[in-house]
């Protein structure tokens, strides 16, 4: 079980469902331990680490070298990249932004018998006026809201994304409406599959016309990933040679990254205007 997997240690009971954990480094963790779900939401990142459906099996891969550690990203689970997607944009930015490293609040847990949501949000200062919110809301699926406010007074621009890791067995992987066009960030081309998905060695793709859901199965178990508020769906896997160059990713053969993304224009908020970046999983 997750919770002694990283050595966490129960801090206080938030409601029914919600406890705060830390680790020994005193990282703070959210648990939900609810019917319809168990879950552990790291504070740094409102970074969803494990979430396990009730019935159902663990949905997410967490790398068994992620550093749990003060300003590093965990490799696993759903990281959240704003506000930009990789090296877009902003080149003052570290890559893929700073919300997944920064240290997010709890704002207010919600639970019924039926359902268990929590709600985290950042308030930089290198983003004046500007707030994000996670909501992660349990019932029979899990719904990921992310949620961009421009309460400044100027246009605010941003690109980003859920970067979810799901487990899978790289050999048996397909995934469904994807669409047949893609961008390939390894060969700066566009490139076409018509004969549907199929993982290659590294891969780095960004489809511009997927469905709003996608199909990940590998035989013996499916998920359905539904978007919205994207430009694009990510599928990233490192494949084995970058996987031994990158220090924490324990297992390439055993997750797909499938990211509901914002990477074509950066979305531009007037003042006083939202965004939801939204992913369903099932
Ligand atoms: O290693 P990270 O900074 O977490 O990035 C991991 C990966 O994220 C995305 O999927 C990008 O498309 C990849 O180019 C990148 O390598």
């Amino acid at each position: 079980m997750i919770l002694e997997k990283l050595k966490l240690k129960v801090v206080k009971q938030i409601d029914n469902a919600v406890f705060e954990v830390s680790n020994a480094e005193g990282m703070v963790f959210y648990w939900i331990d609810h019917p319809k779900a168990k879950a552990l939401i790291a504070q740094q990142g409102a970074h969803l680490v494990s979430y396990r459906p009730n019935p159902g099996e663990e949905t997410l891969w967490l790398s068994d070298d992620s550093l749990f550690t003060k300003g590093k990203a965990i490799r696993g689970g759903v990281p959240i990249c704003w506000p930009r997607f990789g090296n877009l944009g902003d080149d003052s930015l570290p890559k893929h932004g700073f919300a997944r490293t920064s240290l997010w609040s709890l704002d207010e847990t919600n639970t019924s018998e039926d359902s268990c949501s929590i709600r985290l949000s950042l308030n930089q200062s290198a983003t004046p006026g500007i707030a994000l919110t996670c909501l992660f809301t349990f019932t029979d699926n899990l719904c990921l809201d992310l949620i961009t406010e421009n309460n400044s007074d100027d246009n605010f621009e941003f690109t980003g994304a859920l970067h979810s890791y799901f487990i899978t067995d790289v050999k048996k992987l397909h995934i469904g409406s994807l669409g047949a066009q893609y961008f390939d960030a390894l060969t700066q081309k566009v490139a076409v599959e018509s004969a549907g998905f199929k993982l290659s060695e590294e891969t780095d793709r960004i489809y511009l016309q997927s469905a709003d859901s996608n199909l990940i199965s590998n035989g013996e178990r499916s998920l359905t990933i539904h978007h919205s508020g994207n430009d694009s769906v990510v599928v990233w896997n490192p494949g084995e040679q970058l996987a031994n160059q990158i220090d924490d990713v324990s297992d390439y053969r055993q997750f797909i990254c499938v990211e509901t993304a914002i990477t074509q224009s950066p979305v531009c908020l007037a003042p006083k205007q939202s965004h939801c970046l939204q992913q369903i999983i099932s």
